[in-house]
C-alpha cells in the first residue's frame, strides 16, 4: 500500500533532514524507502530522516520515559542509507524547532524541552545561537585505531569517543591537509568498530585559544550518510579529543568550524559527572507531500 507523507525539510549548519510527524507510531518505513527519500537525485535529498513519534508509541521510548517522564516526544533518527543511529546533535535542534513550529511542544526562554532518543533523554534549551542540547555524559570508547583516508599519505592514529553515538577523531597537520582529503571514499578504521563509526578530521586554528575559547575546524565522514557539511555529535567528539590531547589547562568551551558554519561545544561538571552540550542554529526550509510506493 502506498504511504502518503507530509514532510518538512530542515537543516542545522547544513546538516539536512527530512522530518515528519507520526505521533501514534503508525508509519514504518523500510531502509530502502528511507534511502530513496534521502537520495539527492531521485528523492527529496537529506543526510538523514527524523520521525517525530510519541515516546509511548515506540519501543525505544520506554527507556526515555523511565529516565524522564517529561520526554513526550522521541526523535527516531535514520541515516541517509536507512540505518538507525542513536543520536544526532544537529538533528535534535532541528527536531526541537519542528516540534515548536508545529505546536507539538512549547519552549520559553529558560525552560527545558526533554526529548527521547536512543542514547537517552536530551535536554534542549533556547540560546542566542538557536538551541543548546545537553548530550549528557561522554566516554572514551574504541581505543586509538588507525585511520586511512583517500588524500592522506599514511595511516593516522584516531581516538574513539562515544557521545551517544560512536566517533573516531583524527588530528591532521594543517588546513591544507584537511582540504586534501577526498571523503567521497569511506575512511578505513583499523580495527574496524563492530557498529561502524563517524570519522572526524580536525585541525586547530591559529591561535587555538582566544579569550578562553578553543577554535578548531573539522571535516566529517558520517556513518550511513557520507561526507556532510556538519555533524553536531562529531563536533562534540572533535572538541573532546582536542581537549584530551591538549591536556591540563585546555578550555572547556569550543567553537567548531565546519563546512556549513560553526557550532559551540561546552563541557561542564554536574553531580553525575561531566556533561557536554552542543549549541547552534536550526532552520526549517520547506514542506511538501510525497507518496512512497
Ligand atoms: N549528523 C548527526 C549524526 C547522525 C548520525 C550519525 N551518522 C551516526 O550514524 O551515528 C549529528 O549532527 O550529530
Amino acid at each position: 500500500m502506498a504511504i502518503e507523507l507530509h514532510f518538512t525539510k530542515g537543516q542545522g549548519t547544513g546538516n539536512d533532514f527530512v522530518l515528519f510527524s507520526d505521533p501514534d507510531g503508525e508509519v514504518s518505513l523500510t531502509p530502502t524507502q528511507i534511502a530513496s527519500l534521502c537520495d539527492r537525485h531521485f528523492g527529496i535529498g537529506a543526510d538523514g530522516l527524523i520521525r517525530a513519534v510519541r515516546s509511548v508509541n515506540i519501543d525505544a521510548g520506554a527507556a526515555s520515559l523511565a529516565e524522564d517522564e517529561a520526554a513526550e516526544w522521541f526523535m527516531d533518527y535514520r541515516n541517509a542509507d536507512g540505518s538507525v543511529a542513536e543520536m544526532c546533535g544537529n538533528g535534535i535542534r532541528v527536531f526541537s524547532k519542528f516540534l515548536l513550529e508545529n505546536g507539538m511542544a512549547t519552549l520559553e526562554a529558560g525552560d527545558t524541552l526533554v526529548v527521547g532518543t536512543r542514547s537517552g533523554v536530551v535536554d534542549v534549551q533556547r540560546n542566542l545561537t538557536g538551541f543548546q542540547a545537553d548530550l549528557g555524559r561522554w566516554r572514551l570508547d574504541g581505543g586509538e585505531p588507525l585511520v586511512r583516508a583517500r588524500g592522506l599519505q599514511v595511516a593516522r592514529p584516531g581516538l574513539g569517543i562515544n557521545v551517544g553515538n560512536p566517533h573516531v577523531v583524527v588530528a591532521l597537520l594543517d588546513e591544507a591537509e584537511l582540504e586534501s582529503l577526498d571523503l567521497t571514499f569511506i575512511p578505513q578504521i583499523d580495527p574496524e568498530p563492530a557498529d561502524g563509526a563517524n570519522v572526524e578530521f580536525v585541525v586547530p586554528l591559529e591561535p587555538m585559544v582566544r579569550n578562553g575559547v578553543g577554535h578548531i575546524r573539522m571535516r566529517v565522514h558520517e556513518r550511513g550518510s557520507g561526507e556532510t557539511l556538519s555533524c553536531g555529535t562529531g563536533a562534540v567528539a572533535a572538541a573532546l579529543a582536542i581537549r584530551y590531547w591538549a591536556g591540563a589547562g585546555a578550555p572547556n568551551q569550543w567553537r567548531v568550524e565546519v563546512a556549513g558554519g560553526a557550532v559551540g561545544v561546552r563541557m561542564y561538571a554536574t553531580e553525575d559527572g561531566e556533561h557536554v552540550a552542543l549549541s547552534g542554529p536550526a532552520e526549517l526550509v520547506f514542506e511538501g507531500d510525497v507518496t512512497l510506493a
